[in-house]
């Protein structure tokens, strides 16, 4: 049968994306000429421009467009072959509208087994994170019989035990605030940032009940007013909350911004952080010292083992959701039978390779297209936000294992369907050709009993369907792409089972373009720069202490600040950092205004004696 698919899609060769494809010339191919299907793409690569543009020639969008609507039978049939299902999960992969050839299949075969291995030796305790010599082993953490070391074992499944014993003594009572008027927590503050708070933000969204025994809030980034509005809302509410502070490494300086604003606001209205604070960290780390030191409610452990955006199975994600109600246990289990349903070694019926497969299909295997996630289910919205970490922070590598400069990558955007359509949809399906969308399908609408007929035939839930079905059908008219991955309702098991996949396809994925997916060398970048923009902004105040600490004040241009500081090459920096102190009423603006930066002139409300001298 897929003999005769491959004709339907293409009568050209297909193509085995090459990883000597140079990404630079990729925007302008996939713009020109790989209009829908795919199989126009030629097979001899490296591919040049011109030979790419004589391909498209060849085989025009318009032909293969009518083609595809003119045969739906041989479309039912590609639907048919390619549907897989996880009977105990309740979910289903369509992946009929990627236009992938059964010569394409073929040719990923080898690659596929490789990255299967690779991921057997990795569930072994394999050195998969080589640039950090670390194991990965975010599996063991839904069975923990997996685990390489019986230590390791006892350590999972002593911690869950302790997440759970602890959150049901909280929820019960048993654990108390000590001023709180409740008598019991009421709210959860959790203070973290990227893998520290994605997770839970996703499942919290996705799987909070109406009136859970907790509520959460997220303070999530170094955002002052941010921080503020968190607090503001808590209002006295703050007496009956657990603070629960995330960081596996224990040292990102937002989480520990959020930390010292929260723990400013406690003493501030009287009461006793320690006794409602939670840490979640390594051991020894500096939050897990100052925990430990300050002697705070609780403290549970991260691993090595565990990347931040892959924790969401750890106490970073399970404690939170088990103060909200969430059954922690059925999403474990969940992404273990996804984690078996993804271990067999036969792509077909491996919906995780079959995801990779398609992702390489539909960008060429270095990332030319974007992945615009919709899911048509309010409680998934997030889902693409914490996808796009677990995807672009994996993929997206400047080097592959071997050194080679890959600039590897997968961009990942969305919201919800079918509030979307009303956005954005219009260009993806009339405009720029620069994606393949992924439908998340919810088959159960509500809690049974409760629908009703809004006009005769048709509920809410009927609309929601016909707009997810629409936008895919109208999508794959004008020659865009789509996967769309159907669960029957939204609970703790399918949730757990769609981390699960996407964990493995995105493993499965760089193992196939031969990245480390572990490790986010990149990130550390943007750290670096932003210390050495504080520690400028020091020598700075340093500087005009000195200059408002003469007398008389010596007002300073900008050029005599940067000479002071010795960074005459920072002056832009420099006008930067005087223009948000000033906006924050840090320092006096002597003469002009920060907007026209050549006229100001600058010294410090007061002078500070003892800066002069530390
Ligand atoms: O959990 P933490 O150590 O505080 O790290 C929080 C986040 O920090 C960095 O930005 C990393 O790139 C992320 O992967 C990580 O999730």
């Amino acid at each position: 049968m897929m003999a005769s698919l491959s004709g339907l899609y293409s009568s050209s060769p297909s193509l085995k994306p090459s990883k000597n494809l140079s990404f630079k010339a990729l925007p302008a191919l996939s713009r020109d000429s790989f209009s829908f299907p795919h199989t126009s793409r030629p097979t001899n690569l490296p591919l040049t421009l011109s030979s790419a543009r004589s391909v498209a020639r060849d085989i025009s969008h318009a032909d293969s467009k009518k083609e595809l609507l003119k045969d739906p039978d041989a479309l039912w049939k590609r639907y048919l072959d390619w549907f897989y299902q996880q009977k105990e999960l309740g979910l289903y992969l369509d992946i009929s509208r990627v236009g992938f050839t059964d010569e394409f299949v073929a040719e990923m075969e080898p690659r596929f087994q490789a990255a299967f291995k690779a991921m057997e030796d990795l569930e072994k305790g394999s050195i998969a994170n080589p640039d950090e010599g670390r194991m990965v082993g975010h599996y063991w953490l839904r069975n923990s019989k997996l685990a390489p070391k019986p230590t390791l074992k006892t350590l999972i499944e002593n911690t869950l035990d302790s997440i759970c014993a602890f959150s049901d003594d909280i929820i019960s009572g048993k654990i108390k605030p000590p001023s709180s008027p409740e008598g019991r927590f009421t709210q959860i503050l959790s203070v973290g940032i990227g893998g520290s708070a994605l997770g839970p933000q996703f499942v919290a969204e996705a799987l909070a009940p109406d009136n859970p025994p907790l509520k959460i809030r997220f303070i999530d980034n170094t955002d002052p007013a941010g921080i503020d509005h968190q607090i503001a809302q808590l209002g006295p509410e703050l007496a009956s909350t657990l603070v629960i502070v995330i960081s596996k490494s224990g040292g990102t300086p937002e989480t520990r911004n959020g930390l010292l604003e929260v723990q400013k606001a406690f003493r501030e209205a009287g009461l006793n952080f320690a006794k409602q604070g939670v840490a979640i960290t390594q051991e020894n780390s500096l939050l897990d010292n100052t925990a430990r030191i300050e002697g705070w409610l609780a403290r549970f452990p991260m691993y090595d083992w565990v990347g931040g955006r892959t924790s969401i199975m750890s106490a970073v994600g399970l404690l939170p959701a088990a103060l909200q109600g969430i059954n922690v246990r059925e999403m474990l289990t969940g992404a273990a039978l996804m984690d078996e349903a993804t271990r067999t070694t036969s792509i077909k019926n491996n919906p995780a390779a079959l995801l990779a497969m398609c992702w390489y299909w539909a960008s060429n295997g270095v990332g030319s297209k974007d992945m615009v996630v919709l899911p048509y289910k309010d409680s998934l919205l997030l889902f693409s936000r914490y996808l796009q970490q677990l995807v672009m922070e994996s993929l997206g590598k400047e080097f592959d294992l071997d050194g080679n400069t890959v600039n590897q990558g997968l961009t990942v955007y969305g919201n919800k369907g079918s509030t979307d359509q009303h956005a954005y949809i219009q260009q993806l399906r009339d405009g720029v050709h620069n994606f393949f969308a992924t439908f998340i399908e919810v088959l159960r609408d509500r809690p049974p009993g409760h629908d009703w007929e809004l006009e005769p035939g048709v509920t809410c839930g009927d609309y929601l369907f016909g707009m997810l079905q629409g936008t895919r059908s109208a999508l794959y008219a004008n020659g865009r792409e789509s996967i769309s991955v159907t669960i029957e309702e939204v609970t703790p098991r399918s949730v757990g089972a769609l981390i699960a996949l996407y964990e493995r396809a995105v493993g499965l994925y760089a193992s196939i373009v031969n990245i480390n997916a572990y490790h986010q060398p990149g990130v550390e970048a943007g750290k670096k720069a932003a210390a050495e923009v504080l520690a400028l902004q020091k020598r700075v105040l340093s500087v005009l202490n000195e200059a408002t600490c003469k007398d008389p004040v010596e007002p300073l241009t900008l050029e005599e600040i940067a000479d002071r500081c010795h960074a005459p090459e920072e002056i832009e920096m420099i006008y930067k950092i005087i223009a948000h102190m000033s906006a924050n009423d840090r320092v006096l603006i002597a003469e002009g205004n920060c907007g026209s930066p050549r006229s100001i002139k600058v010294y410090l409300g007061e002078c500070n004696v003892d800066d002069l001298y530390a």
